[in-house]
This record gives C-alpha cells, sequence and structure tokens, in this order.
C-alpha cells in the first residue's frame, strides 16, 4: 500500500537528490583570488599564465576539442595531447575528510574503509622515505649556510636541473583530470608560521597533509595569499633517469631560493611531512629559533618535556602520556618564548600496535585517520598490525586532537627535561642515564640508535646508525648549528638530560629482549616526578654514564646492563665495540665544524666513551 499521506516533496529523483545537500553562499572575490593563486602556482616555466582552473567535477569543465571530449568519442589520441593550454585543470582545494574520503574511494583502487572507520592505503613501491633520492639546490642565497659535502643529507642539485624536474612535476599535474591542493601552517606559533602549499594528484596525499599541517580557519584560508612554500607531489610519475644527477626514478628536490619543492617517483607520504621539517630546518635557525626532530609534552604543572630520537626509537610512543598533554610527536621548534609543534598531526608507527599497550594512539585510528600500507580482513575489515607483508613501516596519520589530552594550540614553555632516545640493539646501554652538560652535547651529534639488522631469517647482527642532531637526514646546517644553540638554550633554561635506551638488555638482538614499554614507562615517570632528580647514581665503565641505582617500579637488577648479561665477557667485547664506532663517528666533529671552538669540541669528545 502507497502512504498517501506522506506525498513526496520531490517529482524526481533528481530533485530528491537535490534536497539532500544544503551549502552556503561562497564570496565570490575569495573564490576567484584562489583560483588565480592556484593557476599561478600550476603555471609552467615555459609560459606566461598559468592554466586555467575550475573547480568542481570535470564534467563542468567540459570543452569541445579538449582531451575529455576526444576521450567520450573513442578516439585513440585521447592521452596524447601536447597543448595543455587549452585543457582546464580541475583543482580540490582544501577539501574536507569527508569529501577526500570519497574521491580517494571513487579514484583509488587501493583505497577501502577499515572497520575503525580509518582510511587505509598504499603508498606503492616506495615504503619509507628515499634518503639518498633528497637533493638540494645549491644557488648564491643560501649556498653558504647549507651543509654539503661528506656526511651532509644534502646532495647538490643546479637550478637548471631543478627546473627541469619541476616542468616534469607540473605537466603530470596539469594532464591530470583531477587534483588536489592544501594549504595549511607549518609551526604553532604564529609569529614565526609558515604557509604551505601541497599540489598532489592523489586525494590521500591531500589527506595526509591536512593530517599533517596546521589547518587553517575560514577566515586565514580566505586570506591565505601567496604561499611562504610549495610542494609539488608528482610521486606516481617517475623522474627521468636522463636527467642529470638522477641515480634513480625517485627524485625528491628542495629549491630554498624558489621556495619549492618537487616530489617525482615516490608516494611514500612521509616525504611531503619531512620536507616540511628540512625547510623549517633551513629557516627557523636563521630566525634565531632551533628546530628538533623531537616529541614534546607537558605535565600538569605545566614542565615541558622533548623527547629527541631517531625513527622508531619510541618519541610517539613514549609522548603519547596518558598523565602529560601532548604538545607534538616528530618536529618541534625552541624559541624565545618556549617550544611550539611545527605540525598538525601525528605520524605514529602502526606495526605491532596493541590497545592494552598504546591505548592513546590506538584510540586516534579512526574515521579521518590515514592507515599506510596496513593489511586487514577482507570481509570484516578489521587491521591485522602484526602483518609486515607489505612493510614494517606501517602507519597511522592522523590530527594532533584525535589524541584525547592534546594540548591546543601546540604550544609551551622551556623545556624542564631532555630525554634522548635511542633504541640500542647490541643491549649494552642502560635504560636510563643522566647526562652532564657535555655528555648531552655528545650524545646529541652523535645521534645513536642500533637497528636490528634486518628482518630476513638468521640476520641477528645489530646495526649501528649515528645520525646528528637525531635526525641528520633533515638537516641543512651543519650539526654544530643546532648543537651549538641547543647548548645555549639549555644553559639558559637549566634544563635536564637524559637517555633512555628503549632497545636491548640481556645480551644483544637475537639473544636478549627488548626492554617492557611499561618500564620504559615507569623510568619517563620517574624523571618527571622528580625521583631521579634525587636519585642516587653509580657511574659505569667505558661509557662513565651515571646510572640510578633504584626507580620505582624497575626492577634494579635491569639497570645495569652488565647484571642482565649471561654471557659477561660477550658484554665486555660488544660493550667496547660500540664505543669504538662511537669514537670513530665522532672523529668528524672533533675540530668543531666552524660553529664551536676547537677547544670546547674537545671538552664534548672528552665526554664520549674513552
Ligand atoms: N620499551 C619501549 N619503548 C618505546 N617503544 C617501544 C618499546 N618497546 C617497543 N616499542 C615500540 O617501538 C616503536 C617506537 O616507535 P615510535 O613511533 O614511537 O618511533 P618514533 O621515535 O616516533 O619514530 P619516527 O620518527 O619514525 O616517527 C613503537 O612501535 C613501540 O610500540
Ligand atoms: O619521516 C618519516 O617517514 C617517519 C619519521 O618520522 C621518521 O622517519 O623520522
Ligand atoms: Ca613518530
Ligand atoms: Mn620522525
Amino acid at each position: 500500500m502507497v502512504n498517501e499521506a506522506h506525498p513526496p516533496r520531490a517529482q524526481d529523483l533528481e530533485e530528491l537528490r537535490a534536497l539532500q545537500k544544503t551549502g552556503r553562499e561562497k564570496d565570490d572575490k575569495v573564490h576567484a583570488k584562489h583560483l588565480e593563486s592556484l593557476s599561478e602556482t600550476l603555471r609552467s616555466n615555459a609560459r606566461e599564465t598559468g592554466p586555467r582552473v575550475v573547480k568542481g567535477e570535470p564534467k563542468h569543465a567540459y570543452i569541445p576539442g579538449s582531451p575529455r571530449s576526444l576521450e567520450a568519442s573513442g578516439s585513440q589520441f585521447a592521452k596524447a595531447v601536447s597543448d595543455t593550454g587549452l585543457k582546464p585543470v580541475v583543482v580540490y582545494h582544501n577539501l574536507t575528510p569527508a569529501e577526500l574520503y570519497e574521491k580517494a574511494l571513487q579514484y583509488e583502487p587501493s583505497t577501502h574503509i577499515v572497520s575503525s572507520g580509518a582510511l587505509a592505503t598504499l603508498s606503492g613501491a616506495k615504503t619509507g622515505r628515499s634518503p639518498k633520492d633528497k637533493r638540494v639546490v645549491r644557488e648564491a642565497t643560501s649556498e653558504k649556510d647549507v651543509w654539503w659535502g661528506e656526511g651532509s643529507p644534502n646532495f647538490e642539485m643546479d637550478e637548471k636541473t631543478f627546473v627541469l624536474n619541476r616542468e616534469r612535476a607540473v605537466d603530470y599535474l596539469n594532464m591530470l583530470d583531477r587534483i588536489y591542493v592544501f594549504d595549511g601552517f607549518a609551526g604553532w606559533d604564529p609569529k614565526a608560521r609558515k604557509k604551505i602549499r601541497v599540489v598532489c594528484a592523489r586525494p590521500y596525499h591531500a589527506l595526509f597533509m591536512h593530517n599533517m599541517l596546521i589547518r587553517p580557519s575560514e577566515e586565514e584560508l580566505a586570506e591565505f595569499g601567496k604561499p611562504d612554500f610549495t610542494i609539488y607531489n608528482a610521486g606516481a610519475f617517475p623522474a627521468n633517469r636522463h636527467t642529470s644527477y638522477m641515480t634513480s626514478s625517485t627524485s625528491i628536490d628542495l629549491n630554498f631560493k624558489a621556495r619549492e619543492m618537487v616530489i617525482l617517483g615516490t608516494q611514500y607520504a612521509g616525504c611531503m611531512k619531512k620536507g616540511v621539517f628540512t625547510l623549517m630546518n633551513y629557516w627557523m635557525p636563521k630566525e634565531g629559533i632551533l628546530s628538533l626532530h623531537s616529541g614534546c609534552n607537558e605535565g600538569k604543572s605545566g614542565d615541558v618535556t622533548l623527547f629527541f630520537g631517531l625513527s622508531g626509537t619510541g618519541k610517539t610512543t613514549l609522548s603519547a602520556d596518558p598523565n602529560r598533554e601532548l604538545i607534538g610527536d616528530d618536529e618541534h621548534c625552541w624559541g624565545d618564548d618556549g617550544v611550539f609543534n611545527i605540525e598538525g598531526g601525528c605520524y605514529a608507527k602502526a606495526i605491532g600496535l596493541k590497545k592494552e599497550n598504546e591505548p592513546e594512539i590506538w584510540n586516534a585510528i579512526r574515521y579521518g585517520t590515514i592507515l599506510e600500507n596496513v593489511v586487514f580482513d577482507e570481509e570484516t575489515r578489521e587491521v591485522d598490525f602484526d602483518n609486515s607483508k607489505i612493510t614494517e613501516n606501517t602507519r597511522a596519520s592522523y590530527p594532533i586532537e584525535y589524541i584525547d589530552n592534546a594540548k591546543l594550540p601546540c604550544v609551551g614553555g622551556h623545556p624542564k627535561n631532555i630525554i634522548m632516545l635511542c633504541c640500542d640493539a647490541f643491549g649494552v646501554l642502560p635504560p636510563v642515564s643522566r647526562l652532564t652538560k657535555e655528555q648531552a652535547m655528545y650524545y646529541f651529534i652523535s645521534g645513536y640508535t642500533a637497528k636490528v639488522a634486518g628482518t630476513e631469517q638468521g640476520v641477528t647482527e645489530p646495526e649501528a646508525t649515528f645520525s646528528a642532531c637525531f635526525g641528520s637526514a633533515f638537516l641543512v646546517w651543519h650539526p654544530t648549528k643546532y648543537a651549538s644553540m641547543l647548548a645555549e638554550k639549555m644553559e639558559q633554561h637549566g634544563t635536564r638530560v637524559w637517555l633512555i635506551n628503549t632497545g636491548w638488555t640481556a645480551g644483544s638482538y637475537g639473544v636478549g629482549y627488548r626492554f617492557k614499554l611499561r618500564h620504559t614507562r615507569a623510568i619517563v615517570d620517574a624523571i618527571h616526578s622528580g625521583e631521579l632528580g634525587a636519585a642516587e647514581y653509580e657511574t659505569i665503565p667505558v661509557f662513565n654514564l651515571q646510572v640510578p641505582v633504584a626507580v620505582t617500579n624497575v626492577p634494579s637488577e635491569l639497570l645495569k646492563p652488565s647484571n642482565t648479561w649471561a654471557d659477561k665477557d660477550g658484554y665486555d667485547r660488544t660493550l667496547n665495540n660500540l664505543a669504538d664506532l662511537f669514537k670513530s663517528n665522532f672523529e668528524k666533529y672533533a675540530d668543531g665544524g666552524g660553529f664551536v671552538s676547537a677547544e670546547v669540541a674537545h671538552t664534548i669528545v672528552k665526554s664520549g666513551p674513552q
């Protein structure tokens, strides 16, 4: 029976659908300004003006003779269009997560919704950063500031080659049916923040930067204007291997003078966030602000802690603390007013994630969160966080406010404590030590961690990594520039420094085991409660590190690794071997790098292992 009491409000389906959505009047002037600015961003080097940029679905942008109409007529020449001047570019500017979900699900075959509501996707062949393919343009305005040569992460490129790669990326983007732009900020201090524009081909990349940058308000977006820096992400398109300097089909190129970055041949989203970080590592020290690869949180009394550490050492895991407000998990600046986060979101390692161990991160994995390269059940859409079939480096990207006790805005006072994290797979460094000022410099410049050599069967030898300032891959200036700024700030604010090993004990990887997360957390709690500031210490040999005799909720025998090794000779040998690795790594800093005197450098060297 038809219910005549409720006659339809619409006469046909189209009318019915029109009733479904409401919209607000948009300011035409703001709209036109955005289109003009987007067109300028997409201008190729070879043209006076940018392409015709339109908003809305491509069908509205249909023009006779365009590649679309050729495509519609079944022409085999559909894709063979060289004249981008006649092709309109449909640009989606600062879409909301809901809109980006829809685009991703519609156009990206590898993108799915999982049971928590998060968006699972694949980054393609590259599932981690490509530091060897990162290049910095050598040009007059920045040349003298940049750390070049041996040990530096900044492989050079000339301006001409950058233009070639930029053109390749821009042409690729202009030929697509639809592209995505996200405008946002880097840096929570309004005085220091930079306007970042990301142009990309994949909705997933736009959602990633929506999560990772600081999201502008409607007013801020209306007044955004010219960006300070633009990222062209053409990651699905390879670099031309015949171009100078290209060592592979991947190329990530930074140009400080042009204020641009070009990504070719990698879709791993982390490249974009660490590109922004590299930029800040160049710009911030120029303004007297120290940028750091670190997590950050704040206690109830307003005491701030920075967590330094290389990838996988525990910055994200340990900065998420139920008793403390999260300021950020990966990139911070320390200026005259205190600290501020660079980012608007977190990028957590997801491998082995368990609700019991990391409830804050677990709960952040929901609608709006991107899950990169995870494996899930085809029917139930339950994620198997233990599965590393695609990569060990599975990741979750979410806005910082998805962590319940995040502090917004993400700023804090001057740090009371600095915790330097390492994951020592050799199993010889103590779970916690208190560092002197000189030791703090030594361990900061050394930037030690040791990874397990690989996930292959039978490979048990850990591999030591020394990465200056716990993030050499992202540095622009010489490491001693950051180190001398850190020394000055710590001195001025009386910051205490601790070294925590979140890695192995009772033997190297393969024999011993990784410190339990609950023990590491108990150590962090003891630092924050003041317990370790007042504790009794003894000094262990070779590294001359001061180790507490007792820590609440940590078995005392764990505090000195020599206690936990069954093979005592093996312990001594491994300890001395690691000391030698530290010493030979530090040789290159013995002269102070021009930023600290040779005399100061000498006292720092003396504080390392002997
Ligand atoms: N004792 C421990 N302390 C800290 N983390 C531990 C410990 N034991 C295991 N882990 C695991 O180690 C990993 C630490 O990774 P985390 O994401 O915190 O690294 P990160 O320092 O933030 O690196 P990145 O800069 O790459 O983001 C997590 O997967 C965590 O579950
Ligand atoms: O940059 C990335 O891809 C992840 C990260 O935080 C790091 O490696 O330090
Ligand atoms: Ca992290
Ligand atoms: Mn990081």
